[in-house]
């Protein structure tokens, strides 16, 4: 079984600040990084809506504030006029100029006075002066600033206070020096303001009437200012208030957020420098033991072994000194390079430091073999890469590594450890004669080698004859045993270890990708065999010869042509040919695959899932293949009538495969009673030690006839 872990893969943990060695104690990362910007940005926009409603209430209190302004002005102004008419004791104006008489001041014997050239003029004391200024007022702006001069017992009744007056006076007599509200009048607002006339010893000339005492008050000047346009203009103000605060706001936030990306940039790329080796670019120590440790986890948690292999250049010391640290520094690039285009991508490659490399695998295993088959594979794919010549400048460098790898078991829980492990292993591969790898425990050294011989000779296995295939039969269980077909299965007769059954050199042949060639042998071999029957038996059924094919060798793009290449080579008809797939084989890409059994079906070959029921295959993902057989996994029908869970396992594939218009063929059947459970159930073959174990072709060929006779 593999295990990817996802959970390993580097770059989703360059910046996780948890994996990066770093003080304890506070941690300005990325996370609160967001944090105080947010905080920032809320700071930001709570100082603005403070200011935009301080803004706004100013600006709001700005109307009355400048209506008052006005309305003192004016009254300021009026005072001016009486008291520079009174000052003189009044002026004379033309009565040809619509100056009329007052007639309050009758009683004065020079109110009306002629020029020597004849023209006549009247006295206007201080009173008549403001009131004509009044007059004017009214006559230009209607509803505009207006000045009154008042009082509560008036000589002229055009001098009466209107009610707000009469308030005001009063307000005036109470001790107030001034008085204003904002009042409505004709249905628009407008503020008015009341302000004491106080008596002058010159107004007695003209109103002796009036017991009055200088200062003491004897009316008051109203005014009432318009306050409609004050208010248009706070309202124009109020938009450029909104405008600029929103401009200031929004520029304040692109601010924060810019300062934020940029923190946030130059904080990734100090983590990433602190965590990658600058030469080579490639994950340094700190991060390579992190995501060891990770591993050691992940290893612990699932019960899984891994492997490290830990490099070290031959010679490079020799190369650095003699060429110059330059010319080093590129060819440790090169090593690197080289090892990354050779890695997968969830691998770990990172530099220790000098001419130390480092390999951290992706993929763990529950069977340490595997791991160690998978690390060996690693080595010898690095050395060969690494031995290939390097070309610097003008120079062509040789330069090989030494490899030691160390295995991590779910025991493992010391990275240090493990790495030291390795750096040992290495230094026995430097000792045994360099571009060497050792592994660090003797017995996985021991399997290794080991391995590394039997792939070496199952390569001449294939060339020297030495495979062979035994054929074990399909049978129908309704039929009284008629002989659906058989099996090919393959077997090696070793020169030396005897013969040897698939699972002894499978996997090994998978690992190093001899699976293609060796594939293609038994297709042909068992071709050429189909063939000899269809001849032997001459046209009458003896079942078809169903091929073992490999996830690989199904997955190569050109599979449907070697089939067709076989089967025109061989001359076989294809009819008498069935290929059992694994539901591993299914996973690809679901359009590729279907293709791919249109095509056979088209062929006349029939395609049966092996092994069915150890797969991740879903049903819904079956019902779109042209599958004619399921056969069910030998381990379910091991334990029928022993453990109730096979039983109803295999019930379902049963009921499923009837379903879904399969046929299903039970692996492995022993027994009688298995024979009679799957009877029981309709079940259309089986294949097993019950009826035979795979046999010789001659062996299966005596079955054959022996059947054929029993028809006859
Ligand atoms: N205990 C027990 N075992 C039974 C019984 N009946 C059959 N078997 C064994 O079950 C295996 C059936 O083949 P498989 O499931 O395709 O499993 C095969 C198949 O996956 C693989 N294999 C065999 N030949 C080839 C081949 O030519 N190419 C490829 N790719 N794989 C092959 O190796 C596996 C093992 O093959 P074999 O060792 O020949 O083992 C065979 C067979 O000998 C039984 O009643 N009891």
């Amino acid at each position: 079984m593999r295990q990817r872990l996802d959970d390993t893969t580097t770059d989703q943990r360059i910046d996780t600040n948890q994996q990066t060695p770093m003080k304890k104690g506070f941690k300005f990362n990325n996370k609160n990084l967001s944090l105080w910007t947010y905080l920032a940005a809320l700071l930001w926009s709570a100082v603005f809506i403070f200011s935009l409603q301080w803004n706004l209430q100013q600006n709001q209190r700005m109307v009355p504030e400048r209506a008052s302004a006005q309305a003192r002005a004016a009254i300021e102004k009026d005072m001016i006029y009486r008291s520079v008419v009174s000052r003189v004791g009044g002026i004379y104006m033309p009565v040809d100029q619509g100056i009329i008489p007052n007639p309050y001041l009758a009683h004065l014997p020079d109110r009306d006075v002629t020029t020597t050239d004849g023209r006549k003029l009247t006295l206007v004391n201080s009173s008549y002066f403001t009131r004509l200024v009044h007059d004017q007022e009214a006559k230009m702006a209607p509803d505009g600033v207006r000045g009154h001069t008042t009082k509560e017992n008036p000589l002229r009744p055009l001098n009466a206070p209107d009610s707000w007056e009469l308030r005001g006076l009063k307000k005036l007599r109470s001790g107030l020096p001034e008085w204003s509200e904002e009042t409505l009048i004709d249905g628009k607002p407008y503020l008015r303001m009341i302000k004491p006339r106080l008596a002058k010893a010159s107004c007695m000339n003209c109103h002796p009437e009036e017991i009055a005492a200088p200062g003491e008050i004897m009316g008051g000047i109203s005014v009432r200012i318009p306050l409609d346009e004050l208010q248009a203009q706070a309202d124009t103000r109020v938009l450029n208030i909104a405008g600029w605060h929103g401009g200031l706001w929004i520029l304040g936030m692109i601010g924060l957020f810019l300062g934020n990306r940029l923190f946030r940039i130059q904080s990734e790329k100090m983590q990433y420098s602190a965590l990658h080796d600058i030469l080579t670019d490639l994950p340094n120590r700190a991060l390579f033991m992190d995501r060891l440790e990770q591993r050691l986890e992940n290893a612990k948690r699932h019960e899984l072994t891994g492997a490290i292999l830990f490099l070290d250049l031959d010679r490079f010391k020799y190369i650095n000194d003699s060429l110059g640290h330059s010319i080093g520094d590129e060819l440790l690039k090169l090593v690197a390079e080289r090892q990354r285009f050779l890695l997968r991508a969830e691998d770990t490659v990172a530099r220790l430091g000098g001419d130390e490399f480092v390999i951290l695998l992706a993929e763990l295993h529950t069977d340490p073999e595997i791991t160690a088959i998978e690390a060996q594979n690693v080595a010898e794919k690095v050395l060969n890469a690494l031995a290939q010549p390097y070309q610097i400048g003008n120079h062509t460098l040789h330069s090989t590594p030494s490899i030691g790898i160390a295995l991590i078991s779910p025991e493992s829980d010391d990275a240090s450890e493990i790495l030291r492990q390795a750096d040992a292993a290495m230094y026995q591969a430097k000792e045994y004669g360099r571009n060497n790898f050792r592994f660090f425990l003797p017995s996985m050294q021991m399997l290794a080698s080991e391995r590394l011989e039997l792939e070496n000779a199952l390569h001449s296995a294939i060339t020297q004859n030495q495979l062979v295939l035994h054929y074990q039969p399909k049978v129908a269980i309704s039929r009284r045993e008629e002989i659906l077909g058989a099996e090919a299965l393959i077997r090696w007769q070793h020169p030396t270890q005897g013969l040897l059954l698939p699972g002894e050199f499978i996997a090994i042949a998978e690992e190093s990708g001899l699976i293609l060639q060796l594939g293609e042998w038994v297709l042909r071999e068992a071709c050429l065999q189909i063939k000899a029957w269809q001849h032997r038996f001459k046209g009458k059924p003896f079942g078809r010869i169903s091929v073992n094919i490999s996830p690989k060798q199904f997955q190569q793009k050109d599979f449907i042509q070697q089939i067709i290449s076989t089967i025109t080579d061989t001359e076989v008809d294809p009819t008498g040919l069935e290929l059992e797939l694994t539901e591993s084989s299914l996973v690809e890409d679901v359009h590729d695959v279907r293709k791919k059994m249109v095509e056979l079906k088209k062929l006349g070959i029939q395609i049966s899932i092996d092994d069915f029921g150890t797969g991740y295959s879903s049903l819904a993902y079956l019902k779109m293949l042209p599958v004619d057989v399921l056969k069910i996994d030998r381990s379910f029908i091991r334990d029928i009538g022993i453990d109730p869970n096979d039983d109803a396992i295999v019930e379902t594939i049963l009921a499923m495969s009837w379903r879904l218009g399969f046929r299903a063929i039970a692996e492995g059947v022993e027994t009688e009673e298995q024979l009679k459970f799957l009877r029981a159930r309709q079940c259309d073959g089986y294949q097993g030690y019950l009826f035979s174990r795979p046999l010789v072709a001659d062996g299966f060929e005596a079955i054959l006839l022996k059947s054929a006779d029993r028809r006859a």
